[in-house]
């Protein structure tokens, strides 16, 4: 095959470089990682690899680990494995669930994340905070995607509501998930050397939407059963799927429960936070205080008691995950005890 050739199918699997690896190396994108090892693409076929001993060296930050959606080069062998990772345009992670802090890197290379929510009962602008949250700083562009507008009658309520609250800039788009016209604008996202994520509950259309871009109904749930090492059945979904449009879709079961990781700005709340700025006193806790900006913008409607609560939701779900990790680099530093973190000592601490 020649070069031309191979960059053509490296740009259906989301590579936007221009020189190909030295002889004897091949470059491919990391599709799924398993505990057995990786799996990889190469824009032609799927093939399995394992990691070069260095990345399994004790001490090394796991982020220098291959993980999905990094591209790779790959010495061939029995079996092919992993000598190098390329640098990385951008990098989703999430706080890893457990006791102890971990910022746990979930998909690179990854260009938008389209959140989906269905303007239904699903209908939930929380929730779509929290995803565009996650993708704060992360390099790649959060997409809002509004499912089920053919079910939805008030919709231009709904998306005015939702244009109001988010950041000036933010894309929305309502669809029919199961209208190829309806989500052709769509296309704008998925052009070749595009990586996409699709996040969204169950239920949100996720699934339908897969199918109608990918422009056949047959690949029904995009899921395929197989069988584990035990023999049971398990259901692995399709980690990599190449668009007609160009652009690629990865699928990772780690986007689908999410963490904040503490380092978070919360630019998504910036009109609160200078809101809060104008309390009268510095220490404001926005309850009964005379003089509290926030209470006052409540009052009026200017701020929703809804948006507000969501908002410390996430504030105090940043400020535990942040203490955590500031805990644990102390104690990567230096070994000093570990003080409680800070707005979770106990009651009695606190009086
Ligand atoms: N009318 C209409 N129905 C939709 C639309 N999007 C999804 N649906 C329906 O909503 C139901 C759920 O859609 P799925 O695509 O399975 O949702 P999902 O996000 O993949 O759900 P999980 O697989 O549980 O994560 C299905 O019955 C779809 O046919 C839409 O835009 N319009
Ligand atoms: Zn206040």
């Amino acid at each position: 095959m020649s070069d031309v050739e191979t960059i053509e199918r490296l740009r259906h699997i989301g590579w936007r470089g221009d020189n190909l690896p030295v002889d004897g190396l091949r470059l491919a994108r990391v599709v799924a990682q398993h505990r057995a090892g990786y799996e990889l693409h190469d824009g032609h076929a799927l093939f399995g690899a394992q990691p070069d001993g260095r990345f399994l060296r004790r001490g090394i930050d796991p982020a220098e680990r291959p993980v999905v959606g990094d591209f790779v080069e790959v010495a061939d062998g029995t079996p092919p494995h992993i000598v190098t990772v390329g640098e990385r345009r951008s990098i989703l992670s999430r706080a890893a669930a457990g006791e102890r802090y971990e910022r746990q890197l979930i998909a690179t290379n990854i260009d938008y994340v389209l959140v989906l929510t269905g303007l239904d009962g699903d209908f939930n602008p929380a929730r779509i905070e929290r995803y565009l949250l996650l993708t704060e700083g992360s390099g790649a562009q959060p997409v809002v995607l509004l499912s089920k507008l053919d079910k939805c009658e008030d919709a231009a309520l709904k998306i005015a509501a939702l244009r109001e609250r988010l950041p000036q800039g933010t894309p929305i788009h309502a669809i029919n998930c199961k209208d190829p016209a309806s989500t052709q604008e769509l296309a704008r996202y998925l052009q070749p050397g595009d990586s996409a994520v699709l996040v969204g509950s169950s239920g949100a259309g996720k699934s339908t939407l897969t199918n109608t871009l990918f422009g056949t109904a047959t690949m029904a749930t995009a899921a395929v059963r197989s069988h584990d090492s035990r023999g049971r059945h398990t259901t692995t979904h399709r980690a990599l799927l190449q668009l007609p449009s160009g652009g690629c879709l990865i699928d990772t079961p780690g986007m689908r429960e999410l963490k904040l990781t503490g380092e978070e700005q919360l630019d998504l709340f910036a009109d609160i936070e200078a809101l809060a700025e104008q309390c009268r006193f510095a220490d404001c806790g926005h309850g009964s205080e005379p003089g509290c900006a926030v209470q006052m913008a409540l009052d009026t409607g200017e701020l929703s008691a809804e948006r507000w609560r969501n908002y410390l939701k996430l504030h105090d779900e940043r400020e535990e995950q942040a203490a955590t990790l500031e805990a644990r680099l102390r104690r990567q530093r230096g070994g000093r005890p570990i003080e409680a973190p800070r707005g979770h000592r106990s009651k009695r601490e606190r009086e």
